[in-house]
């Protein structure tokens, strides 16, 4: 990221800038107007005390009126606490705005990664560029959430700059007497070397916290790396998926903190401590020593105006606090601004994660008999998903590669799902399979060659419309820790009698009769402590069961029975027709024996079809994969038979 920054010209990072403002300020208006009102309540408030503390102190070494002192008194007590309960009011509305705010970004970057093409996601430039965010973030905030709190920071130091030039101008204005000694101080040089030190100071303290920031800058890469690495070994440390295995091969010790200690960065000696003792230190040393030695000469000045008879005592106060102010809103504002630069590297990370074109789900052409009738309300709508007799899918000379392989997943896959009829497919692990049904899914398009539904091009199809046609278990899916039932149904509002109806179907009756809270009962414990646990087998029971309660004219169930135990099996198996009813069922497995009862199975081999037909079709082919799978298999059992027969 340093070397990017160094890279970003001001014209560029003001470009940056005002678009995150644009996008900001649509999503966040009231955290401007409130950070804004905000910082210059901050600004403004010790400059109008300080002003009345001065009409006080000069009242009181001048005139001494009690009634003049007793109303500025009670104007000073009144005001500052107007003020700051109005500051308060301010805070608590910024912070409030603040916390929608950074969920209202969070959700930007929810929303571009769920809507983002399937295969961008298995991109690495989106991986990477996405983390960078993350960890820029975790790291300082920076990003999107720097440039509101820096804007607003910008406007406060502008009226700190007005307030400071306000209340400094009686200070060159006022003369001293001539006759007494001092009439130098009424020359315009005065005026000018007293500005000159200020700009000179201001100037400096900027280039010595700049220098300060860069060295941060310069192990920014370094820094996000190693955050990278601790919060990957770190989250890992603290999975429950993986807490098993962490112990029974001592990850934590062999894997884990390895790792860890590598990382230089955060210990005691490491880069960071050494940045920051180092040459960031002494920078920051320097332009605090220089803000001191302003004050030193603006209290010189003042007070010599003061002797000298061009202004009361208390005005003292007023004169330092004023330039003090004007030199602080000054330097932070130059400051704000090369933060602002050092953040447009950030902002155009994430503005390079936002724009990434989404090209594939571009399809307008509905298709009819599509609308979601997952909700209780949607049961019985005319417009629910229409028989699938009405859906023919064509793979035509499909071929695929992954984005960035050099290899084939498919090659020339030309197949026609017939309506109503059940397809198993099976091969080789990595021989395609999963692969064939993420391109039936529309997860990616084909490298070659088309995949036509009703015989026009699944492109051309409104994606929402054509993922409809879908009901998919896959072998890596995933439950929500939310309710069983709306697990089941994917929506809140659902028809409980047909999420029980799933349920019993997929083989979970009995285990939902022990749910304490039946379809309310919450999975895992991540939101609910009473959330219960369920078994690898369970899991997939339940998602056998969304699959049903989609109801969509084509079920696809990858490795469905994998983790059941063989009387479920047994019994997914006897239900199949009955669970399928007289829909297009897609059927992956790796237990041929199970494949029989499908109309026709289709062989991969190095994401080729190289075999079609029906079970009793491709074992009579003592010569094709098929029978080589099914001879393998059967000879597994036989001998396992013959093992265990006499038991
Ligand atoms: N995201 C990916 N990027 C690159 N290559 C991939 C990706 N996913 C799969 N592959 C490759 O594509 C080929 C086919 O994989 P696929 O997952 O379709 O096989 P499969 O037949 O389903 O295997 P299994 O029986 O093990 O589930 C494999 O060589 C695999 O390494």
């Amino acid at each position: 990221m340093n070397q990017e920054n160094e890279k970003i010209s001001f014209t560029e990072a003001i470009r940056w800038q005002g678009r995150s403002w644009k996008v900001l300020g649509s999503l966040c208006p009231s955290l401007f107007i409130s950070g804004i009102l905000y910082e210059v309540s901050n600004a403004a408030i010790p400059l109008v005390e300080v002003w009345l503390s001065a009409r006080i102190l000069n009242e009181l070494v001048s005139e001494r009126d009690p009634r003049i002192l007793f109303r500025l008194v009670v104007i000073q007590l009144v005001s500052s606490a107007v003020l700051a309960a109005g500051r308060a009011l301010l805070l608590r509305w910024k912070n409030y705005e603040e916390a929608v705010c950074s969920q209202g970004v969070e959700k930007i970057y929810i929303d571009k990664m769920i809507g983002m093409d399937f295969e961008n996601i298995d991109s690495q430039y989106v991986y990477d560029t996405y983390s960078q965010i993350c960890q820029s973030d975790n790291w300082g905030g920076w990003g999107l959430k720097d440039s509101i709190y820096r804007t607003a920071q910008m406007a406060g130091q502008l009226a700190r700059i007005v307030g400071g030039v306000g209340l400094s101008v009686t200070l060159f204005a006022s003369k001293v007497p001539v006759d007494g000694g001092y009439g130098w101080l009424n020359h315009p040089l005065c005026l000018v070397v007293i500005l000159g030190i200020l700009l000179f100071v201001t100037l400096f303290s900027f280039v010595c916290s700049d220098k300060a920031n860069g060295c941060v800058d310069k192990a920014s890469g370094e820094i996000m790396l190693s955050n990278r690495f601790f919060a990957f070994f770190g989250n890992m440390c603290t999975e429950r998926e993986r807490a098993a295995d962490l112990r029974v091969y001592e990850q934590q010790e062999n894997v884990c903190n390895p790792y860890m200690e590598r990382m230089d960065m955060f210990r005691r000696g490491g880069v960071l401590a050494k940045t920051f003792a180092g040459p960031m230190g002494l920078w920051n040393g320097l332009s605090a020593s220089l803000s001191a030695i302003l004050t030193g000469a603006v209290y010189l000045f003042v007070c010599m105006k003061a002797w000298a008879g061009a202004f009361g005592v208390g005005s003292i106060a007023q004169y330092v606090g004023a330039i003090t102010s004007l030199f602080l809103g000054l330097t932070n504002l130059l400051r704000s601004l090369g933060v602002m630069r050092f953040n447009a590297a950030y902002l155009k990370n994430t503005f390079a994660f936002l724009d990434i074109p989404d090209k594939m789900y571009q399809g307008s052409r509905p298709i009819e008999g599509t609308a979601d009738n997952r909700t209780a309300a949607g049961k019985g709508l005319p417009d629910q998903p229409a028989s699938n007799k009405e859906f023919e899918i064509e793979f035509r000379d499909v071929s695929f590669k992954y984005p960035g392989s050099q290899d084939y997943a498919l090659r020339h896959v030309t197949m026609a799902f017939k309506m109503g009829r059940r397809t198993a497919v099976v091969g080789m692990n990595g021989s395609g399979k999963t692969t064939f049904i993420k391109l039936l899914c529309r997860m990616y398009d084909p490298t070659e060659g088309q995949i036509l539904l009703n015989g026009v091009d699944i492109r051309q199809y409104r994606y929402s419309d054509y993922i409809r046609l879908f009901s998919v278990v896959f072998q890596d899916f995933v439950l929500f820790a939310l309710p069983l039932g709306e697990n089941v149904a994917g929506v809140k509002d659902y028809d409980r009698e047909r999420v029980k109806e799933c349920l019993e179907k997929a083989g979970f009756s009995r285990r939902l009769d022990k749910m304490p809270d039946g379809l309310d009962t919450y999975l895992y414990k991540d939101l609910d402590k009473e959330g219960v646990e369920v078994s690898g087998g369970e899991a997939q029971k339940i998602a056998i069961a969304r699959t049903l309660y989609k109801d969509a004219p084509f079920v696809i169930l990858d490795e469905p029975t994998a983790a059941l135990d063989p009387v479920a099996e047994m019994e997914i198996y006897s239900k199949f027709n009955d669970i399928i009813e007289d829909k297009t069922a897609v059927y992956i497995s790796h237990r041929l024996s199970s494949c029989q009862f499908c109309d026709e199975i289709l062989v991969f081999d190095q994401g080729r079809i190289v075999q079609r037909g029906s079970h009793q079709i491709l074992v009579a082919d003592t010569k094709g994969k098929y029978c080589e799978m099914w001879t393998a298999q059967a000879q597994y059992y036989q001998d396992g038979e013959q093992k265990f027969a006499p038991l």
